[in-house]
């Protein structure tokens, strides 16, 4: 499937404003960090007042790494989408019985179509930045030519993307979505409207020069 504009996501909103002015900018997700050992965490209650704020058509997606299936039960109330970021194997990924992507951090060893056909219960794989002992949002990129040209899901492309180089890894990897959180902020959990809007503005540019 070629989609016709790269989807956007925000991800790790923690403040109203911030998801007010990111579906501003334009967003068609936005990601709500549930992991406790980030500092762009949200706890329930947070949770639910953001999620209450986001309107129709754009999506609520929330971040986990690891966490019991209690947890993502309760959360997933206030959710359209679950991010696994962690070791989730698929069949802890499907139990919910809603629907899930699966991040997936660039070690050197990943088989990107092995992890497909073992995740093939998945929307689509979140390719990340790989470093020892961090779950994700490290601010780092990878190396984009490792991304096959044809996969069986589609790809949202994370890791370290900004408004500077968004376009170029439109144009490398010509994936499904982008995810970016560290790139459009002020400091962690804090997002720039400015950066925001740059973003999607960079997205935008880099789609109209698509091949059709
Ligand atoms: O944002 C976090 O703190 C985070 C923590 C644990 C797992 C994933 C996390 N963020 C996700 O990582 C990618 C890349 O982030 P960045 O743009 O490089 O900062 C993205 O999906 C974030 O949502």
């Amino acid at each position: 499937m070629t989609p016709s504009r790269t989807r956007i996501k925000f991800c790790g909103l923690t403040r109203e404003r911030d998801v007010a002015d990111a579906v501003a900018a334009g967003a068609d997700a936005l990601g709500f960090v549930l992991w406790p050992g980030s500092k762009r965490c949200v706890d329930e209650a947070r949770l639910a007042a953001l999620a209450a704020q986001v309107p129709a058509f754009v999506t609520r997606v929330g971040l986990f790494v690891d966490a019991s299936p209690e947890f993502v039960q309760r959360a997933s109330r206030h959710l359209d989408l679950l991010q696994f970021h962690g070791d989730e194997t698929p069949s802890f990924c499907a139990q919910f019985g809603r629907p899930w992507i699966k991040a997936l951090r660039m070690r050197d060893d990943l088989d990107l179509h092995a992890a497909a056909a073992a995740y093939d219960g998945a929307q689509a794989l979140l390719l990340d930045a790989y470093r020892p002992g961090v779950p994700g949002g490290t601010g780092e990129t990878f190396d984009w030519s490792r991304i096959p040209a044809s996969l069986a899901k589609p790809v949202i492309l994370a890791g370290g993307l900004t408004p500077d180089n968004v376009a170029g890894a439109i144009e490398r990897v010509r994936p499904f979505a982008v995810d970016v959180s560290g790139g459009v902020e002020a400091e962690p959990g804090v997002k720039d409207p400015g950066q925001l809007s740059a973003f999607a503005a960079a997205v935008a540019e880099a789609d109209r020069k698509r091949p059709a």
